[in-house]
């Protein structure tokens, strides 16, 4: 489930993402989505906050060998052109033991989780997604989050957030001792309704909810946003759409917002724009 690289231009037919991105001011800009991947796209605003987050709590992966986000202006750009449009930061999310065994069709053993969270987590990764505070009957296979997030609680190295779907979920989810919930909203009416049984506006509502909760405890939140490009339903996801999502998530406190090219469709042959703070 771990897989992040920036899209550019196919070399066939030329990509309008840097255009747009220079129009917006956005440095990097990009999703990339083999299975389902969140790949953040760095917009100038949020780079800033990557490289604070990555400076004070070790969480983004700096891509040192190929840029810096304090890179000197001033200086002659060296770097190869493809590499030159890259985001200062990539921050890793695995979300494997969430996204990945939430659909798996046997349920996993909660020991078979712990282990490989923890693999994980010797693997290098500064942020593992556990496990998710939904209700069972929606999703059985992620049953044991309580479970999961106890045991885990001792393993050093890494952060450990969750999806909190609603106020239930977040207490729970404190209760057994997170540190980190992430929101998960969709910019697609019917995909919202179907992952989570209610539209757009409805979510944002209860999600306002959990963000004033966790800002109370100091919890940071990240927001998902689903189907940024496309919705398996709706079919192509208008930009604006997007955009109206993630500033409602920034407004109720987000402190990140990952696009989701949910179904995989983001590819370099498909020209998407994300027109986002515009
Ligand atoms: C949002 C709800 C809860 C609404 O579900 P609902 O049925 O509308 O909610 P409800 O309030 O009527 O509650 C129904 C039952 O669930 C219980 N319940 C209610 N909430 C909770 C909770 N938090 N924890 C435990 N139990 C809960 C509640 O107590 C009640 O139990 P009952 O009285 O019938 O015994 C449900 O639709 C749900 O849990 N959905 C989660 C779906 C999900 O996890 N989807 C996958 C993650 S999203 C994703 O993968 C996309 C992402 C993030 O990866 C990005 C991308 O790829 O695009």
């Amino acid at each position: 489930m771990l897989a992040a690289k920036a899209l550019h231009g196919s070399s066939k037919r030329k990509s309008l993402l840097p255009l747009i991105g220079k129009r917006l001011g956005i440095q990097g800009i990009g999703v990339d989505a083999p299975r389902k991947v969140f790949f953040e796209a760095f917009l100038n605003p949020l780079n800033e906050m990557a490289t604070r987050s990555s400076s004070n709590e070790g969480s983004c992966c700096s891509l040192k060998s190929v840029t810096s986000s304090s890179v000197d202006r001033s200086m002659p750009d060296t770097r190869p052109k493809f590499l030159a449009s890259m985001p200062g930061f990539v921050k890793i999310v695995e979300v494997g033991p969430r996204d990945g065994l939430q659909n798996e069709k046997y349920i996993v053993p909660t020991a078979v989780k712990i282990e490989l969270i923890k693999m994980l987590v010797s693997s290098g990764l500064p942020v593992v997604e556990a496990t998710s505070f939904v209700s069972p009957k929606w999703v059985p296979q992620l049953a044991d989050a309580k479970d999961v997030i106890q045991a885990i609680q001792s393993f050093e190295g890494a952060r450990y957030p969750v999806l909190t779907p609603n106020l239930k979920g977040f207490e729970a989810a404190v209760a057994a001792g997170v540190k980190e919930v992430a929101i998960f909203a969709a910019a697609s009416e019917s995909f919202s309704r179907s992952n989570i049984n209610c539209g757009i506006e409805d979510s944002l509502a209860r999600y306002r909810d959990v963000a004033l909760a966790a800002k109370k405890l100091s919890i940071p939140v990240r927001g998902y946003i689903s189907c940024v490009v496309g919705c398996p339903v709706e079919g192509a996801v208008p930009p604006a759409k997007v955009a109206y999502v993630a500033k409602e998530l920034l407004n109720i406190g987000c402190a990140e917002i990952s696009l989701g090219d949910t179904i995989g469709i983001g590819t370099p042959g498909n020209d998407i724009a994300w027109l986002i703070f515009s």
